[in-house]
């Protein structure tokens, strides 16, 4: 048996986010340990500093003097690159503010949905212009002022709760959001540490009288779930392999990978629970797992591991059954078309898969073919399928930028863990 790793993952990019809009808009100087340094997180440290906040980041920390919940009028376009959660919740802080704002983003972001978000802020009384069909570039015309707002979204999306409840910070009237199932919660966790009234029940959230943000600590962001998957399946895959994640975040809006794990029968023990920036904690060890039961996902679990699905879809191959997924069309908007990308991509390695609008069916195999991957750009297709070329699969990848998005140090962890 091999020594055991440990291996601290990128932190909570979805964390790093909130951590980011929340103190610029709040009062006080708040320091941000183990914050996020990617591509999409980076780009909403940007977007804050065109917007007036005073950003200070070094190596280990970002210290952000937060200017209250009114910022400046940016003299530039904000670009938010490859992120929907960076250009769908800063377009609701934008929403809030009494000047012009104009948000864009990549090719891929460019042709991401934002009707979603467009629909509720302009029903609190913003003006938004996007180019047709709804697509960003946004031209966001804020008011100081908005209006309450009783939203049921039909989907289960923490962006759009999360616009809804930025932008309900921008006025005194009732603000209430229901999905249908609960999606991450990380806002309503830290707009609490902020000292907002905010109050869930099931799968709504109201927001209370106080809403005005009070920063000046420190927060201390976990490591993501989402970015450690990838080395939990490449651990469960790889004989001999036994490694420790370090300060996983264990939220159980985020935790259905470990739901699926344990149907699965993947051998994971979760060693030592903690708490940092106020959402559960803990330290996951994971073991080779050589008998493996297939996958059964549907609406009911899909928010709490949505972005997990494409290394899902790669430990689906090593199972001894037809792995399912239903209910996933939300895939189809990530940053590239998830299910067209993995159902393509696995056709290329002899894999049996069918496709449907809103899923797929795997069916496992002892032969994995020679491919060349198509990532589309897509940081988590990138991820996913540089795992099982580093179990040993002659793969070559279209390209392994895509990364940086999420997780700059991705393939010094897949060498460490690979040795
Ligand atoms: O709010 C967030 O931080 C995120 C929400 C999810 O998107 P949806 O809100 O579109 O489901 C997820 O896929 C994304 O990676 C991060
Ligand atoms: C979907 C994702 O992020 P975003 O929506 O923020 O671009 C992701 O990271 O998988």
């Amino acid at each position: 048996m091999d020594q055991i790793k440990t291996l601290r993952c990128a932190s909570d990019k979805s964390i790093s986010h909130r951590s980011a809009i929340f103190s610029s808009i709040a009062s006080g100087k708040t320091t941000i340990k183990n914050y996020l340094f990617a591509q999409d997180t980076l780009n909403t440290l940007e977007a804050f500093k065109k917007l007036g906040v005073d950003i200070d980041i070094d190596k280990t920390k970002v210290t952000i003097k937060g200017t209250g919940k009114y910022l400046k009028e940016s003299f530039d376009i904000i670009n938010l690159g490859n992120s929907g959660t960076g250009i769908r919740l800063i377009s609701a802080v934008c929403a809030g503010q009494s000047f012009l704002s104009i948000l864009t983003g990549d090719n891929s972001l460019r042709n991401r949905p934002m009707k979603r978000i467009i629909e509720p802020l302009t029903q609190m009384g913003a003006t938004i212009l996007s180019r047709k069909n709804f697509l960003a570039p946004l031209a966001i015309f804020g008011k100081d002022k908005l209006k309450g707002i009783n939203y049921a979204s039909k989907i289960a999306s923490a962006q759009v709760k999360s616009a809804v409840l930025i932008a309900g910070l921008y006025t005194d009237e009732n603000v209430e959001f229901s999905e249908p199932q609960v999606s991450r919660n990380h806002t309503e966790i830290m707009l609490k540490q902020f000292g907002v009234d905010i109050i869930s029940e099931n799968n709504k959230v109201f927001l209370g009288k106080h809403r005005k943000l009070t920063g000046g600590f420190e927060l201390n962001v976990p490591a993501d779930i989402s970015s450690c998957a990838f080395f939990m399946v490449m651990c469960a895959l790889k004989p001999n392999c036994e490694a420790v994640f370090a300060d996983c975040l264990i939220n159980p809006t985020r935790t259905g990978i470990l739901k699926v794990f344990s149907d699965m029968g993947v051998n994971y023990e979760i060693i030592n629970k903690k708490t940092m920036c106020g959402e559960e904690v803990a330290d996951i060890l994971v073991k080779y797992s050589p008998n493996l039961k297939p996958f059964y996902i549907d609406g009911k679990i899909l928010p709490t591991l949505i972005d997990e699905i494409p290394i899902l879809s790669i430990l689906a191959l090593f199972a001894n059954g037809k792995s399912i997924l239903k209910d996933a069309k939300e895939l189809r908007v990530k940053e590239s078309d998830r299910i067209k990308s993995i159902v393509e991509n696995l056709k290329k390695l002899g894999v049996k898969v069918e496709e449907f609008e809103d899923g797929f069916e795997i069916e496992p195999t002892k032969n994995i073919q020679k491919a060349y991957i198509e990532t589309y750009f897509d940081h988590r297709i990138t991820m996913s399928f540089s795992v099982l070329k580093a179990l040993g699969y002659n793969l070559e990848l279209s390209e392994t930028k895509s990364p940086t998005t999420s997780y700059p140090n991705f393939f010094e962890h897949l060498k460490y863990l690979g040795s």
